[in-house]
This record gives structure tokens, C-alpha cells and sequence, in this order.
């Protein structure tokens, strides 16, 4: 079904191994945040607040010298992070810190709550230097799932080879900037054609 609806979402591609990461929270939903994002970034700089963790929050946690703290959430943990997710069983807690982080311009994403989400965690395919992320607008998960398991699939392993030829051929190139980018194009015009 055709609705004409369009997915509006900024993409940017987060350097996270500069920047502190809070998740609240150290159960099941939070180990499954905590696997996606050190699967793509596995030098985030994350730290972790709950004051029970499970024991396979605690050996991913370990694995990524990630910070675990034994205690409720309270607002003080928020200071010098970037960004925070929420992921508790509790409601309340959940709203309490989106509320002040909206307060401290942190960006914030209450896990599964998209009322209570600045940014939405997506489906990620890596493929060397290549990464494509994958939203549905928060429409399906299940769908960006999927997407994510037919690119892993699809693209090629050797697409990082052309990544580094071109990076290599594009510093032999002679001229100005627009001579550069002409010679690029061209070079790779062949893989859009039909
Ligand atoms: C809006 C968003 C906010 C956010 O959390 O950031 C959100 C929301 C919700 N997820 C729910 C459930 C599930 N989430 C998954 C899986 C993933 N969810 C992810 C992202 C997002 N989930 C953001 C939107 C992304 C987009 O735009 O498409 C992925 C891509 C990335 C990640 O989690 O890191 C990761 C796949 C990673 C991978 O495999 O590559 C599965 C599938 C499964 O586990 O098999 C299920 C069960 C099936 C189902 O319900 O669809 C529910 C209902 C909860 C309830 O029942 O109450 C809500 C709430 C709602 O939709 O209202
Ligand atoms: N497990 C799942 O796949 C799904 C879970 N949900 C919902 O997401 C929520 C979380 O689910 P789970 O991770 O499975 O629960 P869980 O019981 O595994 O984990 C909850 C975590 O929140 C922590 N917590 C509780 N109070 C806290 C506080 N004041 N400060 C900091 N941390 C606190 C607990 O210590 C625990 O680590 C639940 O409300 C659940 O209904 C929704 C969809 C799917």
C-alpha cells in the first residue's frame, strides 16, 4: 500500500569512539542495544547504570571494556555524555531520563519508544571502510532486520577493494578539483551503467 509517507530521518555516521555513551539499564533489551552497537563500533565508549545487571549484559560488557555501575539511575550520570539510551523495566525511569536529557540537549533514545526517541538505533551492514544504515522510518524493525541480513548477503566482500583502489588512484591524480572529480567519475561510471 502506497501512502506517500517518507522517511524524513537525518542520517550521520557517529564517531562514537569520541564520544560517552549511557545506557540505563542492564537487562535484555539493553544487551541487545549494547551487541548492535559495539557489532559496528566496537570502541564506542560506553558505560552502563543499573543496579542489577544479567550475566550476558556483564561478559559483552567485559569483552568491550565497557563500564558497568551497580545503582539506579539518578541524573548526575548524565554529566559530559553525548548520548544516552534508556532501556529499563520501568516506565517512569525511562521518561525520567529522557526528560532530563531533553534538558541537557543529550541526545536520547528510549529503546522500542519512539515518542521518547531523538535518534532510532538501525540495521547496519559493514563490509570493510563501506557501511549502509538502515531505517524504516520506526515503522518495522523486523524490516530493517531483514534488509540488513539481504545486504550482508548481496554486497560483495571485495567491495572494501575498490574502496582502497580508488582512495590510492585518487591520490595519483594530477589537476584541480574539478579535473579530479571528472577523471573518478568517469573511472567508475561503469558500475551504475546497465
Ligand atoms: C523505532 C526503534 C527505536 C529504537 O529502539 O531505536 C525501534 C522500536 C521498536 N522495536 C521493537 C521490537 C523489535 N525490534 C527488533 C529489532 C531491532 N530494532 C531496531 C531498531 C528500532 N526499534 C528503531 C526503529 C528502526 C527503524 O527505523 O526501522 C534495530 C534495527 C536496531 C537496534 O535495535 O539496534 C534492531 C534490528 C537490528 C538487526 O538485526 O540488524 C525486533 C526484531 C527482532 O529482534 O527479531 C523486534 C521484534 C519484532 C517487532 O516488534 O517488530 C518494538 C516493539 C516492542 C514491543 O513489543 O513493545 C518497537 C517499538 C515500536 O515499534 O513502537
Ligand atoms: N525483552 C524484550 O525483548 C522486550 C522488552 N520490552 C520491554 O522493555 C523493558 C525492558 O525489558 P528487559 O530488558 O527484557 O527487562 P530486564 O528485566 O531484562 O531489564 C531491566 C533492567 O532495568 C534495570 N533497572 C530497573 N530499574 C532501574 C533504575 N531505576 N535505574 C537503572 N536501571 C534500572 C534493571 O536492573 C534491569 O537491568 C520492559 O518494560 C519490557 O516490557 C519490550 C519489547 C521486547
Amino acid at each position: 500500500m502506497e501512502t506517500g509517507e517518507r522517511n524524513e530521518l537525518y542520517p550521520v555516521f557517529l564517531k562514537v569512539n569520541n564520544l560517552n555513551i549511557l545506557i540505563v539499564g542492564g537487562g535484555n533489551v539493553a544487551l541487545e542495544k549494547l551487541t548492535f552497537l559495539l557489532k559496528s563500533s566496537p570502541n564506542a565508549k560506553v558505560q552502563m547504570v543499573a543496579p542489577h545487571f544479567r550475566e550476558e549484559t556483564i561478559s559483552k560488557a567485559k569483552a568491550h571494556n565497557v563500564e558497568m555501575i551497580t545503582d539506579v539511575y539518578a541524573e548526575n550520570y548524565l554529566t559530559a555524555k553525548h548520548i544516552v539510551i534508556a532501556t529499563t523495566d520501568k516506565e517512569e525511569v525511562n521518561v525520567k531520563v529522557y526528560k532530563d536529557c531533553k534538558e541537557q540537549n543529550i541526545l536520547v533514545n528510549v529503546a522500542d519508544n519512539p515518542p521518547y526517541c531523538d535518534f532510532y538505533m538501525g540495521g547496519i551492514v559493514t563490509k570493510g571502510n563501506v557501511k549502509i544504515a538502515i531505517s524504516t522510518n520506526g515503522k518495522s524493525p523486523t524490516t530493517a532486520k531483514r534488509l540488513r541480513q539481504f545486504f550482508e548477503e548481496v554486497i560483495p566482500e571485495n567491495i572494501d577493494d575498490l574502496v582502497q583502489n580508488l582512495n590510492e588512484y585518487r591520490k595519483t591524480i594530477k589537476g584541480n578539483f574539478e579535473e579530479k572529480v571528472e577523471k573518478l567519475n568517469e573511472f567508475t561510471k561503469s558500475l551504475v551503467e546497465k
